[in-house]
C-alpha cells in the first residue's frame, strides 16, 4: 500500500461507491486497492509477455535447431545446382506443387517466393552465383528450382541444356482459359495500367 492523498474530488467519487458515510480511511484504502489491482494486472501482462516472448524465442531457436548448419554439414549439406526445374505453366498451381515437393525429405527445393530467374534476365552472374541461390542439400537429395518464367523465354532452352543437358523438367498444366485468366487477373493487380 503506498500514500494516497483523497481530495475532496475523490472523496465525493468515493462515496458513491462506498457509501456517504464512508471515511477517508476506507476511501483511501479502496483508491489503495484499485491501484495495487491495476498494477497486479499490469504485472500479470507484463509476465504473460515475457512468458510469450521466451516461448516465441524457444520456438525459433528450435526451428533454427532443425536446420542447424553444423549438424547439416555433417551430412556433407552443400548447395549444388538444380538437376530439375519447374518450368510452369504460369499459374499452373506450381507454388503450391512445389511446397507439397519440398515437403519430401529426398528434395532440397527453395522455397523462396522469388526465383532467381537465372536463365532469362540473370544468366551475366554466372553458375556459381546461380549455386549460391540454391538450397543447401545432401548427396541423397535432388536439388530442384521452381521457375516457371523459364518456358516462355527464348533463350532459356539452350542455356539450360549448356549447363545440364539431363536436366529434369516438370510441367503442371491447366486448362488455357482458366490459365489465362489468372494470369491477366495477376498482371491486372500488378500493374493496374497494363491490364
Ligand atoms: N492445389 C491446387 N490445385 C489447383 N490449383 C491450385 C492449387 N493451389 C493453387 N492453385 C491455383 O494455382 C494458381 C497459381 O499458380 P502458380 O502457383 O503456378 O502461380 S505463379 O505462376 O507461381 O504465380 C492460382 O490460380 P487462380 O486462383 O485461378 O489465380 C491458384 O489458386
Amino acid at each position: 500500500m503506498f500514500p494516497i492523498l483523497v481530495t475532496e474530488v475523490m472523496r465525493q467519487n468515493l462515496s458513491t461507491v462506498v457509501g456517504e458515510d464512508s471515511s477517508p480511511v476506507v476511501g483511501k484504502y479502496i483508491v489503495g486497492q484499485k491501484k495495487e489491482q491495476e498494477e497486479t494486472e499490469l504485472l500479470k501482462l507484463e509476465i504473460d509477455n515475457k512468458v510469450r516472448k521466451e516461448l516465441t524465442e524457444r520456438g525459433l531457436n528450435k526451428i533454427r535447431d532443425l536446420g542447424r548448419f553444423d549438424l547439416l554439414e555433417q551430412r556433407e549439406c552443400k548447395k549444388r545446382l538444380p538437376e530439375a526445374l519447374i518450368i510452369g505453366i504460369m499459374k499452373g498451381g506450381t507454388e503450391a506443387f512445389s511446397i507439397f515437393l519440398a515437403l519430401n525429405t529426398k528434395v532440397a527445393m527453395s522455397l523462396n517466393t522469388a526465383t532467381t530467374m537465372f536463365f532469362t534476365s540473370n544468366y551475366h552472374r554466372g553458375p556459381s552465383w546461380y549455386r549460391d541461390q540454391m538450397m543447401c542439400s545432401t548427396g541423397d537429395q535432388i536439388t530442384i528450382e521452381k521457375a516457371p518464367q523459364y518456358m516462355p523465354s527464348a533463350s532459356a532452352p539452350l542455356r539450360v541444356y549448356r549447363m545440364n543437358p539431363d536436366m529434369k523438367l516438370i510441367v503442371l498444366v491447366r486448362d488455357p482459359i482458366a490459365r489465362a485468366v489468372s494470369h491477366y487477373l495477376q498482371v491486372r493487380i500488378a500493374a493496374p495500367k497494363l491490364a
